[in-house]
């Protein structure tokens, strides 16, 4: 008999989650039945969709929702050998039990050597996030300006790169001069700090003074705001997150985009990465590659123990994170 420890959500969040609305419980797993794996997470992600989609889809009492790299420590189905490390949507949980039809091999041709955790980042679901978002929304192409925020994050950091190999100019934004400095190393052309610039507008003006063909936004609120004044005329906007917003308790008046969307003849499309499930394989292999042939730098904030998920996660909310916020067990 396994017991697993798991993060119920004990209160939904109201403003800013805390760790008090989380509560840590025991649960005894059953013996398996046949077609049936036993699994031990070994890497969690936390990202920021848990905070809009815990109110969404759960109820109080139910298990954190979430991914994790989890290793397969008994197996009764033949598909899933002992041993074999995946991906699943186990949610917060240390062990768990599943019939395979949720997990996920990683990539073929995974070097030993490459970090697991970044199947839940770079090489992942926010590493498929930049690439399906840069291609299939923005529709970069060479010589055009990328404008991302969030930059230095698990998906921000990602799109800047993909712009760069794909001949773009790329200009990012971040809220710590660390985080300003890491994305000049991984070959930003300009970066900011917008927690500290005087004017969005102005520093906005003054990366790209022609203005911005496509804006990734991972943020919404004031910097979208600003942004999208600045877009060129035929400017593509990819609404990827809104993350400024998911912990407003309160509407937020504004802002209204019909004069600049309209003037400049500018396209804006929302989108959820798993628009393009089954093209999956396609975007990790690319994402692989680039990443073992170095054309892909990664950076990981390592949060250590199952214990820290709550802390880890409002850690994240709060940017504490350069590159993908992951726990491990
Ligand atoms: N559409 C889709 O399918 C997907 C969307 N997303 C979205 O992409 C965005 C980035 O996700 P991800 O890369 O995983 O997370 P990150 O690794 O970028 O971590 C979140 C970052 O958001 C920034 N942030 C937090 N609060 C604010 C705020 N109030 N204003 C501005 N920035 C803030 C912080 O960076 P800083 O220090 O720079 O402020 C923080 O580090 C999120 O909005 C997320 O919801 C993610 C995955 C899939
Ligand atoms: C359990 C994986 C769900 C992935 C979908 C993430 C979509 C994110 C939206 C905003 O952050």
């Amino acid at each position: 008999m396994v017991t697993a420890k798991v993060w119920v959500l004990k209160k939904h969040f109201e403003g800013f989650p805390k760790t008090s609305d989380f509560e840590l419980k025991q649960i005894e797993l059953p013996n398996l039945k046949d077609g049936e794996v036993l699994l031990e997470s070994v890497f969690l992600s936390v990202d920021p969709y848990m905070r809009p989609y815990s109110r969404r889809d759960m109820k109080e009492g139910d298990i954190m929702i979430g991914t994790q790299v989890a290793r397969i420590v008994e197996s009764k189905n033949p598909v899933f050998k002992e041993g074999v490390f995946v991906v699943a949507r186990g949610g917060w949980r240390t062990h768990f039990i599943s019939d395979g039809k949720d997990l996920q091999l990683l990539p073929s041709g995974w070097p030993e050597s490459l970090p697991k955790s970044l199947a839940l980042g770079t090489i992942g679901m926010p590493g498929l996030t930049a690439y399906f978002g840069l291609l299939k929304v923005c529709k970069i192409k060479p010589g055009d300006t990328v404008l991302v925020n969030a930059a230095a994050g698990a998906v921000g950091s990602v799109v800047g790169q993909l712009a760069k190999i794909g001949g773009c100019k790329v200009v990012g934004s971040a809220g710590s001069d660390d985080k300003v400095a890491y994305l000049k190393k991984i070959n930003f052309d300009e970066a900011f700090n917008y927690k500290t610039v005087q004017s969005l507008d102005e520093a906005l003006r003054k990366a790209s003074p022609d203005g911005y063909d496509c804006f990734f936004d991972n943020v919404g609120g004031e910097f979208a705001t600003a942004a999208i004044k600045q877009m060129k005329k035929y400017g593509r906007i990819a609404i990827c997150g809104a993350i400024s917003q998911y912990n407003e308790s309160l509407p937020q008046k504004g802002p209204y985009v019909q004069v600049p969307m309209l003037f400049k003849e500018l396209q804006m499309e929302g989108f959820i990465v798993t628009r393009w499930d089954s093209h999956r394989e396609e975007g990790l292999k690319a994402l692989l590659k680039w990443v073992v042939e170095g054309k892909v730098k990664y950076c990981e904030h390592v949060t250590e123990g199952f214990m820290n998920m709550p802390m880890a996660f409002i850690g994240m909310l709060k940017g504490e994170n350069i590159g993908k916020a992951v726990v491990k067990v």
